[in-house]
């Protein structure tokens, strides 16, 4: 079994995906980790020095190699989903898992960050909350219908890490079951 986990930038996927493998026995991959170790690059670097759609092509690749263990979470990356061969690829080979989050609790954690290539520049020039929303809107705007097409969602807005985790891995746990009596 292969669980996917998407959701906007800053939705928990790096931070939550390691304790759900923990408590399920599963291993855990992080697509992102895995395209700056293969690249030897930052996320920010290979964006700026080599641009998106080579990123994007990385990713897909990537995707799908490590999609060749079982038994795996694998957090994606925000914009991973979007690609419509990678979202079809995974509804046949996974489940997918999207964390829903708020756009001002997504701005509380975006603000201070220079490490997501897609706000860096809001960061960097000082921007206001205001600039920071709508570029979270129009994002999610283009973004929502491929979220949304996950298996499971999970309403994470201030929930505590382990809540997020306990829900996740419940819904998992019946998953298997089902699949063993089968
Ligand atoms: N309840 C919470 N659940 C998850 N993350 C939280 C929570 N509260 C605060 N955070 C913080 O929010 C950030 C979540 O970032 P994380 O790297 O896990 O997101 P991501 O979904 O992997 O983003 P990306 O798509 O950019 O890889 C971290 O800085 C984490 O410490
Ligand atoms: O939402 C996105 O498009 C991205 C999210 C991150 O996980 C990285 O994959 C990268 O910063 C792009
Ligand atoms: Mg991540």
């Amino acid at each position: 079994m292969i669980i996917y986990l998407t959701g906007f930038m800053t939705s928990g996927k790096s931070t939550v995906g390691p304790i759900l493998a923990n408590v399920l026995g599963l291993d855990f991959y992080d697509l992102d980790e895995e395209i700056v170790k293969r690249e030897g690059m930052s996320i920010v670097d290979i964006f700026e020095q080599k641009g998106e759609s080579y990123f994007r092509k990385v990713e897909t690749r990537l995707l799908k190699e490590i999609s060749n263990n079982d038994d795996v979470i694998i957090s994606l990356g925000g914009g991973t989903i979007t690609i419509d061969e990678n979202l079809k690829f995974m509804k046949e080979n996974g489940f997918i898992v999207y964390l829903k989050v708020d756009n001002e609790t997504l701005y509380r954690r975006l603000k201070n960050k220079t490490d997501r290539p897609l706000f860096k520049d809001l960061v960097m020039n000082e921007n206001g909350k205001e600039e920071f929303i709508k570029r979270i809107n129009n994002l999610l705007d283009k973004r929502s219908r491929y979220y949304e097409q996950a298996d499971l969602t999970i309403e994470c807005d201030s929930r505590p890490v382990g809540l997020t985790v306990d829900r996740i891995a419940q819904s998992i746990q019946r998953k298997i079951n089902e699949k063993n009596k089968h």
